[in-house]
């Protein structure tokens, strides 16, 4: 008998409870027109109630409509009628060899990696389809997998019931782990290592006991980095931000974590180099998925064909080591005291943490900030001006957490940053199980094993979702309307509504994230009435192009 398989009625509970209207048990295939419906294997049901409860799967014929109220396990009810559809995954991963190279061109070459996806929803007209994944051959295993482009499917990404995370952080390709110090580091841990909650705990344990610093640090090193940006500025200069951001962003976090200036004298000092070292320790481990800033043809012979051994960036790396283990000594005995950490993982895992989920997604997120709000004109900085110089007065204690906490607008406009230039724009995992996964307009299955890969940029843009999804809308998360999206805002490999914790796979900086970019808001309009970026700009070409031309201070203007 064939299994056909229609939907999870509630994809989130692994348990339905349906009091159907309308089930019958089919012995063989139902006719293409049947409406009976097959139900799922481990169904049963309460004859005193009538209450079926269905755990697992409905097994349906395509087009079959089954009428229920449905509680979900987590006791909300609603009602729902699935007309269950169960469709092929199209696409198609090419020949051998050939179709994976094909798929490299196109996505490094000819399309660029927006339109690689666009092109392919557009051909099969589904927002899920199989396609190969960077990176690609000759020197990086197949990464043959099935696309996620779409609101309803993305979340399958999450459910760490269904799906593992180990080594998915980049996705079929992990880097060896000779470039941390031989560890598997947190992010490419699955969660149900044990690990993975020790590691994580200790990084939310670390965020609490240094945030009292982490307001003062940050408004240090933003007024350093623009105090820089105003000197260049007056001298007919226009500042890259996407360069001044790195040293901005590694002072911040190695100041608040560290409690060390990285470029203090010392003998292990990181001097002014620690931005160099950062990129370039990164750049040589992800290299099959780098953008470098090399010429292309550079970029894709010398980092693209094959992986790069770590002694390239040994010598690199054990500056950074070393800087950690000699200063980073009170975060380190917190792992060791507190967690039971062996101080050389946690050194390895520290820098990791500060250096590749912290620095590398803040260096990106800020320049998009600056480029999103510069492009708002006028009119936007005004509002967010205002709101900034009304909030900090009335705390007068200046831009406090509460201060920040008051200020709407801002906080609405970081979050629509994070929905149109999520900075990590890819989230992989692997099937644990064949499974059902859902799009705004079909069932799929995918089977055990097969690679998961989801693409922000078009999730965050799904038209079922959002009105106007292209279009930058600072107000999009305000008041009860704006919240009502927290759930579809997928930037931090979760749901915005939710939080991050030792047991999911959420970014476990999810709150530093969202206060210190409405920090950075907060200070770059107390400290400016408004400013100016040079034409054309982008944040979709390496590196960013945000050139800083003006700067209106209150009532000065620099230029
Ligand atoms: C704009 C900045 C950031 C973005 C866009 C971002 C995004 C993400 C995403 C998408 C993931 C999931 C990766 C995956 O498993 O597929 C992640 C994981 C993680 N992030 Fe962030 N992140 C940012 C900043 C930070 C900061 C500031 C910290 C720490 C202070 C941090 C710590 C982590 C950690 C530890 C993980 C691994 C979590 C786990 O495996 O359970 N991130 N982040
Ligand atoms: C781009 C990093 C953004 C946020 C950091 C976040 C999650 C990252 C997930 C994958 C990024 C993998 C690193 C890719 C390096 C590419 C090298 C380069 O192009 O510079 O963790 O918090």
């Amino acid at each position: 008998m064939e299994l056909i398989l229609a939907t999870t009625l509630n994809p989130f509970s692994t348990e339905t409870r349906c009091t159907a209207t309308k089930l019958k048990i089919c012995r063989s295939r139902p006719t293409a027109a049947a409406t009976s419906c097959w139900q799922g294997l481990n169904a049963f049901s309460s004859s005193k109630t009538g209450l079926w409860v269905l755990s697992g799967r409905w097994i349906a014929a395509p087009g079959c409509v089954i009428k229920c109220s449905v509680f979900s396990s987590e006791s909300s009810s609603f009602s729902t009628s699935q007309s269950a559809s169960l469709r092929e995954i199209p696409g198609s991963y090419g020949l051998p060899v050939f179709g994976p190279l094909k798929d490299r061109l196109d996505f490094f070459w000819f399309q660029g990696e927006n339109q690689f996806y666009k092109a392919r929803m557009d051909k099969y007209e589904s927002t899920v389809f199989r396609v190969n994944f960077p990176p690609f051959p000759p020197g990086f295993p197949y990464s043959r997998g099935v696309a996620l482009l779409d609101q309803k499917s993305y979340g399958v990404l999450y459910d760490t019931s269904k799906v593992q995370k180990e080594d998915m952080f980049t996705g079929s390709f992990a880097p060896s782990k000779d470039f941390t110090g031989g560890y598997r580091m947190l992010a490419a841990l699955d969660p149900s290592h044990e690990k993975h909650t020790i590691l994580k705990s200790m990084l939310f344990e670390l965020l609490k006991v240094n945030r009292t610093r982490t307001i003062f640090e940050f408004s240090k090193a933003f007024a350093e980095t623009f105090d820089a940006v105003e000197r260049q500025i007056s001298q007919g200069k226009q500042v890259d931000f996407y360069s001044s951001t790195q040293k901005f962003v590694l002072d911040f976090l190695i100041r608040t974590i560290v409690h060390r200036d990285p470029a203090k004298p010392g003998h292990a000092s990181l001097a002014n180099d620690g931005p160099s070292l950062f990129q370039t320790w990164i750049g040589v481990q992800y290299g099959g998925i780098a953008q470098s800033g090399l010429p292309h043809i550079v970029e894709e012979f010398a980092l693209h064909n094959f992986p790069l051994p770590f002694f390239l960036v040994k010598g690199m790396y054990g500056r950074i080591y070393k800087f950690f283990r000699t200063y980073a000594t009170e975060a380190i005995a917190v792992a060791s005291s507190k967690f039971g950490l062996d101080r050389e993982e946690a050194t390895h895992n520290l820098i990791f943490i500060l250096g590749v989920n912290a620095w590398l997604g803040l260096i990106r997120l800020f320049p998009a900030i600056i480029y999103h709000v510069a492009n708002g004109g006028s009119e936007l900085q005004g509002r967010l001006r205002a709101e900034v110089r009304s909030s900090a007065s009335s705390t007068r204690a200046g831009l406090t957490a509460e201060a920040i906490a008051s200020m709407p607008l801002i906080r609405s406009t970081v979050l629509e940053v994070l929905r149109l230039s999520a900075p990590a724009k890819y989230q992989y995992a692997r099937a644990k199980t064949d499974l059902i996964i859902e799009s705004h307009d079909a069932a799929y299955m995918i089977k055990k094993g097969e690679l998961l890969g989801g693409c922000l940029h078009f999730a965050s843009r799904d038209p079922a979702v959002f009105d106007d999804p292209e279009t930058f809308v600072a107000d999009r998360f305000m008041g009860e309307k704006g919240k009502k999206l927290l759930p579809n805002l997928l930037w931090s490999n979760g749901y915005n509504h939710q939080p991050a914790t030792a047991v999911n796979k959420q970014c476990g900086g999810k709150d530093l994230v969202e206060h210190i970019s409405c920090l950075f808001l907060a200070e770059l309009f107390t400290r400016y009435d408004s400013f100016q970026i040079a034409e054309p700009a982008s944040i979709y070409s390496y590196p960013p192009r945000i050139k800083f031309t003006s700067m209106q201070k209150k009532g000065r203007f620099i230029a």
